[in-house]
């Protein structure tokens, strides 16, 4: 997964992550009635395997859009997505699909977990629609909920649950399909600070040790200084802070 290609120079070689997804000169825009808002306008944007980058930018700004086109939930009105080297923009709905189910994670503000199933079943939901066997997917999801350190809550419906340890659960199901990226749209907002701090620690974790390259909305700047790097919104273009 995490390709790499050897710069020439002086001194020791220098090897650079090949980008897993890659937005080139993105283009998107939504008409209402008579009006046309174009939200994301050239918009650039590239992450490499383990790097982990911080979305910070005013409501409204497109973050969700930026999210939403790079998962492959939207279709861009112009340029392309590159997902782990394959265009994405011109491929059918079904392509689409199954290109976001192996490879995209999702995680969202709140935790959309299926009411009626355990935090096991939850994250074992993926890899079942995924086609995996029932005992390979039951034994994934417990390695993922031991490393979120919530191994005692897997028989837990989510009702019974904490909101950190709902969203620990999330997280988990989100890569439970070993996705290369995995993105989130403000997935601590609903938490308090220090619950926030807990959950983003368990994400960071798991994004570091599994390699895969994480986009997360936040509007929380201390959680944002701890990523990687950071990058915000300007006139539909994605910029460096
Ligand atoms: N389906 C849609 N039709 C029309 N306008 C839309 C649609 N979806 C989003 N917008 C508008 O596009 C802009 C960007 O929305 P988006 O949800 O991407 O912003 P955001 O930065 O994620 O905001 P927030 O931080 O409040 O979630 C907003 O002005 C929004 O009203």
């Amino acid at each position: 997964m995490a390709g790499g290609e050897a710069r020439p120079g002086r001194g020791p070689e220098v090897r650079v992550k090949a980008a897993v997804i890659e937005l080139k000169s993105v283009e998107r825009h939504y008409v209402q009635g008579q009006r046309k808002l174009t939200i994301l306008s050239g918009a650039d944007f590239s992450l490499v395997p383990g790097e982990m980058v911080a979305l910070v930018a005013p409501s409204g700004a497109g973050k969700s859009t930026l999210l939403h086109t790079a998962g492959l939930l939207e279709r861009p009105d112009g340029g392309d997505v590159i997902l782990g080297g394959r265009a994405c923009g011109r491929l059918s709905d079904d392509e689409r699909t199954a290109i976001r189910r192996n490879d995209i994670g999702f995680v969202y503000q709140f935790h959309h977990l299926l009411p009626e199933f355990s935090a096991l079943e939850n994250i074992m939901m993926p890899q079942i629609i995924k086609g995996l066997p029932q005992a390979e997917a039951a034994k994934r999801a417990e390695q993922l909920l031991d490393y979120m350190q919530i191994g005692k809550r897997a028989h837990h419906r989510p009702a019974e649950l904490s909101g950190g340890e709902q969203q620990r659960v999330a997280i988990a199901r989100a890569v439970a399909n070993a996705p290369l990226v995995l993105l989130a749209d403000e997935p601590t907002g609903n938490l308090d600070p220090h619950t926030a701090s807990y959950v983003f620690d368990a994400l960071a974790a798991l994004v570091k040790q599994s390699g895969l390259a994480a986009l997360i909305a936040t509007h929380n700047h201390e959680l944002a200084r701890r990523m990687d790097r950071r990058v915000t919104l300007s006139e539909g273009k994605v910029v460096s802070l």
